[in-house]
């Protein structure tokens, strides 16, 4: 069994695949090692591969690996940068500096249909990269995402304080009666309205027959968004391209 893993800069994503491309366990999100080690421990697992993309720093990225290799008994594959991959060139004037996690959604989207993309990743931060018909990455944007908008808001100020929960649905964005409603619905409205002037411009720039692919963990905020495709696991399939199983 192969061991997927995505080191975020909130979360630990894992899922388990077999040697022939079948999901195995879908995708378990760890909030630190140690849930992560749990996890696997409960999971049984028997792997024999396992692959890893990280953007935390170099110890903490060297940590995980070390500790699951020690756990798994395996080799882990660590997920480099590269200034071409699977038909896609880096954009990066220093292609090492462009995040591991945006790199990889960026050479599996393109690898969809080889066509022009945009590629919407909504994390920790909001990532925004373009790509063209030829696979040239055109490089991208960075902005905070919405636990981060939550955070700045509530240690900027005395009297936000509220449990995210209580934003109500995600359908309705009627004025906010709350301060919850309020700071959560004003968010999402501002991530939205974003995320459409990124698609107006990049369909000027790119051809109107541009796809629009959005991953991340918080990608459901933006579906129902014209023609965006959502598609969860856009980093883990980049990550197959850029470390395949070594036989
Ligand atoms: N099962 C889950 N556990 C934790 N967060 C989740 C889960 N599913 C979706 N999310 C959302 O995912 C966001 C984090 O996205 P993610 O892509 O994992 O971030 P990162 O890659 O920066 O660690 C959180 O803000 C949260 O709203
Ligand atoms: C932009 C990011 C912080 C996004 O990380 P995430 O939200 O997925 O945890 C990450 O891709 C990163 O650390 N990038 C390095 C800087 C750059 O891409 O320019
Ligand atoms: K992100």
């Amino acid at each position: 069994m192969i061991l997927e893993l995505d080191c975020g800069n909130s979360f630990l994503k894992w899922r388990l695949f077999s040697g022939d491309g079948r999901c195995i366990l879908p995708v378990h999100v760890a909030d630190g090692l140690e849930a992560l080690r749990a996890q696997l421990q409960q999971s049984r697992a028997s792997v024999s591969f396992v692959r890893m993309v990280s953007v935390r720093a170099d110890e903490e990225t060297e940590e995980i690996s070390a500790a699951i290799s020690r756990l798994l008994d395996c080799p882990v594959a660590l997920a480099l940068p590269s200034m071409e991959l699977a038909g896609v060139s880096n954009g990066y004037l220093d292609y090492q500096r462009l995040g591991m996690d945006r790199w990889l959604a960026i050479v599996a989207a393109y690898n969809v249909a080889r066509e022009a993309c945009l590629v919407i990743d909504l994390g920790t931060a909001v990532t925004v990269d373009w790509i063209d018909a030829e696979g040239r990455h055109l490089g991208g944007y960075i902005c905070p995402g919405i636990p981060s908008l939550r955070q700045q808001l509530q240690s900027h100020t005395q009297r936000i304080r509220y449990d995210p929960g209580h934003g109500g649905s995600l359908g309705d964005l009627s004025p906010g009666r709350s301060t919850a409603e309020a700071v959560e619905r004003g968010c999402l409205l501002m991530l939205r309205a974003y995320i459409e002037s990124q698609v107006a411009r990049a369909v000027q720039v790119l051809g109107k027959d541009a796809a629009i692919y959005v991953t991340g963990g918080d990608g459901a905020l933006v579906d129902g968004l014209a023609s965006v495709r959502h598609v969860p696991d856009l980093v883990f399939r980049g990550l197959a391209l850029a470390c395949p199983v070594e036989v």
